[in-house]
């Protein structure tokens, strides 16, 4: 299977969870000749390797494409640029995301001290990763230059994922496989901290 073919597969699921619906979300993985992306404004549950967009190495986009790419290019390729391990960058829209992007402050958001935080490669005992949550400015180059100031402030560890504020959670892995798991410790993780509000109140 290509990473194009598992990206396809992975948008079909995540479609099913309910995590991509309608148009939301966006989702990419690097090639060879640069990294190949969603199209914008397609229904994200009838995709095919066919609809997808190359955006070359060169950084310019082909004028013949026929479709045109994620509005959210710019925070992919932000991602491409600081982070040389990653293969896959995948956007969703859940509701729990959405609610706990909420609860951030000064730009990033508690989580809890779960076991499931190991699956990023976190040690128990360890402080805890800052998890950021970035201002969902209506122009997405703000909030890649956002991202991009954050990259800069080296950390021991880092989570391979971020949240825009009322809008929803990005991640990435080193394979399309490790960002689908990705997004799923996530989604684990949120859903625990809003069922502990709701429980608790
Ligand atoms: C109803 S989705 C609004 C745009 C968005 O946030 C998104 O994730 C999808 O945008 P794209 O341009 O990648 O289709
Ligand atoms: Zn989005």
């Amino acid at each position: 299977m290509t990473s194009e073919s598992q990206l396809i597969h992975h948008a079909n699921q995540l479609y099913e969870k309910g995590w991509m619906a309608g148009t939301s979300g966006n989702l990419s993985v690097r090639t060879e000749d640069g990294f190949r992306i969603t199209p914008s404004g397609k229904h994200k549950g009838e995709l095919s390797v066919a609809d997808l967009v190359l955006l070359p190495s060169s950084g310019v986009l082909p004028s013949d494409s026929p479709h045109r790419p994620s509005a959210e290019i710019s925070l992919h390729q932000t991602i491409y640029r600081n982070c040389p391990d990653a293969r896959a960058v995948y956007h969703v829209h859940t509701v729990e995301a959405t609610v706990v992007s909420e609860w951030a402050r000064a730009g990033s958001l508690e989580l809890p001290p779960l076991e499931m935080l190991k699956g990023f490669g976190w040690r128990g005992g360890d402080p805890l990763p800052v998890f950021p949550v970035f201002s969902n400015h209506a122009d997405v180059r703000d909030i890649a230059a956002d991202l991009e100031s954050f990259f800069r402030r080296k950390r021991e560890f880092l989570l391979p994922g971020f949240l825009i504020r009322l809008h929803g959670l990005t991640v990435w892995g080193d394979s399309p496989a490790a960002a689908f798991k990705h997004v799923e410790l996530f989604d684990f993780l949120f859903r625990f901290m809003v069922l502990s509000r709701t429980v608790s109140s």
